[in-house]
């Protein structure tokens, strides 16, 4: 199977420049300033248009069964619309139930995924119980044959998937030990449990009140109390969906003392705000329920644009995690009920060229480093992933710059009846999409079959993860004194009375 992409602009995180592509067998094997086509050979025009690495999305929850429901996106459906975006890879979370081998979760998880997937996806590990046989899982989990090096502790959803701080911090060094990066969601969980109390007790029962219950700086507060954590534990951290000023600012106070953290802008956050909660229509309000909520703060999307244009926060993702009108619904009398998660996946590429390279805000290399690279990089995939070079997999995509799409449920991919874009017009059009050498989204049709992707094993020890780690650990090791025993000498016996 051959593809000849011709006289486009390749764009990778660090250079653009005009060349011709060859794949073959799934893999680029030629770029050169012009490359002839031979007969028989699939030819793509790409003039005019950038040739960028297919998109890598590193926080997904396909078919997560989660708040008494399953998300609507299964693997199948969820990585069409990944495809249908720009995306060629996803990474997703396999999320034990308290108290649940990892091991067990683990092969439920490939179940699911490997025969409905469209495009290559990777694997994060949730750590919702600790204990001693927890601690012997992860390490196995990081071996070859399981491909997990990097493992997802939740600071809210009480009762549900968190962990409490002894346990986040005797996690992340185990963490640290296996070389794999620990990954947080940052809220705190036991006030929110509370404020949710108090609100439905006040009668606030509307998506208002979700919002209501987890102010800002709750993220803020428990994104900085990770930070410090995970500090103390040398371990490398990477903060899942920053949707605040206030978390990317306890990221940047904890890089800028040399600690190894990434933040992470979710699509929504970049693109939209908490101000929907407050629409009168209810079910306008709960579709955007999600946590952390959208920031009620209507700078926040294009200040945490900025924060990737100034490397403060590091690589896009969008938390895609879907649930339908109905199922949006159950929560009609209480806020706590409504199934927490939003779309993106198939979005979010336009989403950030829209609000970050046609507002002038990243460049187009910027886009390919946030939308791929960065992933691929922290992941531990790259170059096989996140790049256009020869040898990497043929994971490309044909951006057509100047275009414009309008985003609505009625032309979108995903298996839910409405998108939280609805209507928005964005400029960045994925006009071809290959994976691993295939076409799997050409002229808005898809072409994809279910189960052709593939699992990618991720090993631990990413350089731009760990690379710092061993000389920061050594200033920051114990100091024990050498000294002769203490003898109290009678001048110094306590006055007898
Ligand atoms: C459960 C999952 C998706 N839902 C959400 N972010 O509201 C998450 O918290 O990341
Ligand atoms: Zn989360
Ligand atoms: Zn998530």
């Amino acid at each position: 199977m051959s593809l000849l992409i011709k006289n486009g602009t390749i764009v990778n995180d660090d250079a653009m420049f005009k060349s011709d592509v060859l794949v073959h067998d799934g893999k680029i094997v030629e770029i050169a300033p012009s490359i002839d086509p031979t007969p028989g050979l699939e030819v793509v025009d790409a003039t005019d248009r950038f040739v960028i690495p297919g998109g890598i999305d590193p926080h997904t929850h396909m078919q997560l069964p989660f708040m008494g429901e399953v998300a609507k996106d299964d693997f199948h459906r969820g990585t069409e619309a990944a495809v249908a975006g720009g995306t060629t890879m996803i990474i997703d979370f396999v999320i034990p139930t308290k108290g649940e081998s990892l091991l067990v979760a683990y092969d439920r998880w490939r179940g699911w995924a490997d025969p409905k997937v469209v495009c290559d996806y990777g694997l994060s590990m949730a750590i919702t119980s600790w204990g001693p046989e927890i601690a012997k899982e992860m390490e196995m989990v990081t071996k070859a044959d399981y491909g997990i090096n990097s493992f997802k502790f939740f600071l809210a959803y009480a009762g549900v998937f968190m962990v409490r701080d002894e346990e986040f911090y005797q996690g992340m060094l185990q963490c640290a030990k296996l070389r794999a990066l620990a990954r947080v969601h940052a809220e705190n969980g036991a006030v929110i449990a509370e404020r949710c109390e108090h609100l439905l007790s006040s009668g606030i029962t509307g998506p208002e009140g979700h919002t209501q219950s987890r102010p800002e700086e709750l993220e803020a507060e428990a994104t900085f109390r990770a930070c410090t954590m995970a500090s103390q534990a040398n371990c490398p951290l990477y903060v899942v969906h920053v949707m605040s000023k206030g978390a990317a600012a306890a990221i940047a106070h904890h890089r800028k003392k040399g600690a190894v953290v990434f933040g992470e802008p979710i699509a929504a956050g970049l693109a939209t705000d908490g101000s929907h909660y407050y629409n009168e229509d209810w079910l306008h309000a709960a579709r955007y329920v999600m946590s952390p909520p959208l920031s009620r703060d209507p700078s926040t999307p294009n200040a945490l644009m900025k924060l990737l244009a100034a490397g403060e926060l590091h690589l896009t993702a969008t938390d895609n995690c879907t649930f339908d009108c109905h199922q949006k619904s159950l929560g009609k009398d209480d806020f706590t009920k409504i199934p927490n998660g939003v779309n993106g996946v198939e979005d979010r590429m336009s989403v950030v060229w829209d609000k970050g390279v046609h507002a002038g805000i990243i460049d187009p290399m910027k886009f390919v480093a946030v939308t791929s690279t960065m992933a691929a990089k922290i992941f531990n995939c790259y170059p096989q992933k996140g790049r256009i070079a020869v040898g990497s997999d043929a994971d490309i995509v044909i951006w057509n710059a100047n275009a414009t799409r309008t985003i609505s449920k009625d032309t979108h991919h995903h298996a839910i009846d409405f998108n939280i874009f609805e209507g928005m017009q964005v400029h960045g059009v994925p006009e071809t999409t290959i994976c691993r050498g295939r076409i799997v989204w050409a002229d808005g049709q898809l072409r994809t079959v279910q189960g052709a992707g593939r699992f990618v094993p991720l090993p631990p020890d990413s350089q731009i993860v760990f690379s710092a780690v061993d000389n920061r650990g050594k200033a920051l090791e114990p100091v024990k004194v050498e000294r002769a025993p203490y003898v109290a000498t009678t001048l110094e016996a306590p006055d007898a009375n």
